[in-house]
């Protein structure tokens, strides 16, 4: 939650954590954009995350999952699959959590938050839930996969270092729903851009970082004073 928050306020948002079902009728109609995160699911917070997606939906709001080890276990699972019925406008996993989801069925070699596949081997996996749920879906990895189930694009900046940070996945996701409320009729493209910013501000960062801890600092510094002439400069999309 620390670096999620601090990810968006760096890139000019506004971030609220919301957890108490009392406060969710009043706190989300306010919101631009609605995010949910499962990392820390508990059976208390699950319905809580269910009304924050129905007073979205009921609000036109665009919301945001991401299905945080959705194959490591069998509640985790149904939870996030629960949760993938209710439109998100874009949901955002690594390699595995999105075959899980693909699959429907929990993945006995899971390991946990961290992915055991390439982003590239979830390509076709990612195609079909874009198709099945009507949601935009990445995939991060060394390539970000973005796709409407139609079209695939792929992200490539970033740095391998991400991965020794916890959350960079959580706080992609968040950014994404950022850019997504800017303009949530152009949700793919929101999605394709916040993951490359996310990319090129990590690749600034490792410029000047010696490790996990001092990247984590940099990214943020660099996201916070990205300009547009250095992400044109650097971004890498294509078309897959
Ligand atoms: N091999 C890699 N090379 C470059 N960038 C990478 C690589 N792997 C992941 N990334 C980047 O790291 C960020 C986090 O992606 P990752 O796939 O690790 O998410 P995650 O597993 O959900 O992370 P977490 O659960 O810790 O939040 C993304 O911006 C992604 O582009
Ligand atoms: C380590 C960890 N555990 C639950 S959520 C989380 C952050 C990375 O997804
Ligand atoms: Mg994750």
């Amino acid at each position: 939650m620390d670096l999620v928050a601090n990810v968006l306020l760096a890139a000019g948002a506004s971030p609220a954590m919301i957890h108490s079902i009392e406060e969710i009728p009043d706190f989300t109609p306010k919101a631009h954009a609605l995010y949910i995160n499962v990392g820390t699911l508990t059976p208390d917070w699950l319905p809580a995350m269910k009304l924050a997606v129905q007073v979205a939906n009921e609000n036109k709001k665009p919301w945001v999952l991401d299905p945080v080890a959705a194959g490591a276990s069998g509640f985790r699972l149904k939870a996030c699959l629960e949760l993938l019925r209710t439109n998100p406008t874009v949901v955002r996993g690594n390699a595995s959590e999105i075959m899980a989801l693909f699959k429907g069925s929990e993945d006995s070699n899971s390991k946990g938050v961290d992915s055991i596949h390439e982003s590239t081997d979830a390509v076709e996996a990612a195609k079909s839930l874009a198709q099945i749920s009507g949601s935009i879906v990445a995939v991060s990895g060394a390539v970000d996969i973005v796709t409407d189930g139609q079209r695939v694009v792929g992200a490539k900046n970033g740095v391998s270092m991400l991965q020794k940070i916890t959350a960079t996945g959580c706080s992609v996701t968040a950014l994404i729903a950022a850019f997504v409320a800017i303009d949530p009729s152009r949700a793919f493209e929101a999605t394709v851009s916040a993951l490359s910013m996310f990319g090129v501000a990590s690749e600034i960062g490792m410029d000047m970082a010696k490790g996990p801890a001092s990247l984590r600092m940099h990214l943020i510094d660099s996201l916070y004073g990205l300009d547009q002439a250095t992400v044109l400069h650097r971004v890498n999309i294509s078309v897959i």
